[in-house]
């Protein structure tokens, strides 16, 4: 951190803004097969803790006063509890997610349905995009990974559809395969990022961009302490990204631990679990 903005950011009080979420149960939560390196179907998973560690980052969410709207899982599908991968939506308008797996393809089309029937204006993706796992709004730029899920071809049709300019950023590292497993909005021009996720091209990027944003060691990033959920003061994240959580705190954020060990057996944690409904300008 710069001295001006270790200054500045002792002086700020964080302000959290009141959200809307949309999250799936893991009632068919497992792993089953391998799309990403953390997934090992041979390693058992316990259903009963999943969900038990779901209910608590949902309890989270309440407590916090936002609100939280729920999407019929799927049988058959067992990553559908990623809500962040369902699609991408930013003041009302909502881009579907085309999955670049035929194991998660069926999860697109009906996250879409679910926007459809609640009367959200909807474009139908043409392009592979995985979602808010690929497109994280952060103040003027929609954020937007490359590299391992989302085609680059979705990031021109992002920028036309939402009307905002997208900073496209290569993901290098298999382990950190969508960005929000590297990359956090805490809030506005606020980022957390592990710049080793990243090409060299990317991180230069990312410095001009975010000159004080929070850089994560591999220690964080590897429990997953990127894939986090932020209202603007509290960040709900995995627990044993302690170094993440001083920096934040430091900072005047507030980290809120949420154990999801379940979910990450198949590569996700608070933030796959979570898609921000953006109504109006965030
Ligand atoms: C940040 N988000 C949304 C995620 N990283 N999503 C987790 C997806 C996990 C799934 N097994 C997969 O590999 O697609």
């Amino acid at each position: 951190m710069t001295q001006l903005a270790a200054e500045a950011s002792q002086r700020t009080r964080r302000v959290a803004r009141t959200r809307r979420y949309l999250m799936c149960p893991p009632t068919h939560f497992d792993v089953v097969y391998s799309i990403n390196p953390w997934m090992n179907p041979d390693k058992p998973v316990d259903g009963a803790l999943a969900r038990l560690q779901w209910d608590g980052l949902l309890r989270a969410f309440l407590a916090l006063g936002h609100q939280v709207e729920f999407i019929e899982p799927l049988p058959g599908y067992p990553d559908m509890v990623f809500a962040a991968n369902g699609a991408t939506v930013i003041n009302g308008k909502v881009l579907s997610a085309r999955f670049r797996y035929e194991e998660r393809a069926a999860e697109g089309p009906a996250y879409l349905e679910w926007f459809r029937a609640r009367g959200y204006e909807t474009r139908e993706a043409v392009h592979v995009n995985e979602g808010e796992g690929d497109y994280l709004h952060a103040g003027r730029y929609l954020l937007a990974g490359t590299g391992f899920r989302t085609d680059i071809r979705s990031h021109r049709e992002a920028e036309r559809f939402f009307g905002m300019p997208v900073a496209g950023l290569r993901l290098v590292d298999p382990h950190f395969y969508h960005l929000d497993t590297a990359l956090a909005v805490l809030d506005h021009d606020q980022i957390m990022y592990y710049p080793g996720a990243f090409s060299k091209e990317s991180q230069g990027v990312l410095r001009v961009l975010y000159p004080d944003a929070i850089i994560a060691t591999e220690a964080d990033a590897e429990v997953f302490g990127l894939n986090a959920v932020s209202d603007g003061r509290h960040v709900l994240m995995p627990p044993s990204a302690t170094h993440l959580m001083d920096e934040l705190r430091e900072r005047g954020y507030e980290p809120i631990g949420v154990e999801l060990s379940e979910l990450l057996k198949s590569g996700g944690s608070a933030k796959c679990c979570t898609l921000e409904l953006r109504a109006g300008r965030s």
